[in-house]
């Protein structure tokens, strides 16, 4: 089955990270992408902008990907403002799809890249809704001081659990050296450490966090459950980092 996967996702002219890298990672994992810019950005060494999408259009593009057929999938990447966010989600009314949401609000550069707030995310909660946040933008989901040890990031995911999300990775690969990387995933009352090795990133691979997501919408879409999709995705971001190619 070929999955047909939304992308919701800032437009990154260079396919670093956003959409274009969101695109490469669906494709590469067998599915059908739409995609729908929420925002254009310019992010150079030393130019930085984002203009948030027109809601019109936004709702026109989503709605027009509907008519053609069903999305299997929907991964939410950076939404500008609650006002892209209210669109998109009345277009999306009654669609029979997973969400993957990755609450990207900055750039890893530092750069502002939305105006959502946890509250915005956190109503986006849903039985077949995963949340992908990495230990800051976990602890700022829940209002709590910064995550150092996988303990705090399995909590936090238990956590984010309770608030409605069906499934939650809080991605480790923040987390001070000693810790080693740990991914955690919470989903069905269950809570699994997903262990890995630490790998260099050359500065130019960016956009993990898009196709981590992207990969596992991709995976969700075409019915692999949350455990075997998040180790799909993982693999991804792995080959991804070690060959630069999707
Ligand atoms: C449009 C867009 N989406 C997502 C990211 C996050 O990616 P990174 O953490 O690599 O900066 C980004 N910089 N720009």
């Amino acid at each position: 089955m070929r999955p047909r996967v939304l992308l919701l996702a800032g437009l990154e002219p260079t396919g670093r990270a956003g959409l274009l890298a969101d695109v490469a990672a669906v494709r590469a994992r067998g599915g059908d992408a739409v995609a729908v810019p929420t925002a254009q950005t310019a992010q150079g060494a030393h130019t930085f902008a984002v203009v948030p999408a027109s809601p019109r259009m936004l709702a026109a593009q989503v709605t027009a990907a509907r008519e053609w057929g069903p999305l299997h999938a929907v991964k939410w990447g950076v939404v500008p403002g609650p006002s892209q966010l209210s669109t998109a989600k009345a277009a999306l009314k009654d669609a029979d799809a997973w969400w993957v949401v990755d609450p990207v609000v900055r750039s890893s550069r530092g750069q502002v890249l939305s105006r959502l707030t946890a509250r915005h995310y956190l109503a986006l909660a849903g039985p077949r809704v995963l949340v992908t946040p990495n230990l800051e933008e976990a602890a700022w989901l829940l209002g709590r001081p910064a995550l150092a040890t996988v303990e705090d990031a399995q909590e936090a995911a238990e956590a984010l659990c309770q608030r409605g999300f069906g499934a939650v990775l809080v991605k480790g690969g923040h987390l001070p050296e000693g810790q080693g990387l740990a991914d955690v995933l919470a989903f069905s009352g269950r809570t699994l450490v997903m262990r890995g090795r630490r790998l260099k990133r050359p500065p130019e691979r960016r956009g993990t966090g898009c196709r981590l997501a992207s990969a596992l919408a991709a995976e969700l879409g075409r019915g692999t459950g949350p455990e075997a999709a998040v180790r799909a995705a993982r693999e991804h971001v792995t080959g991804y980092l070690r060959t630069g190619r999707d």
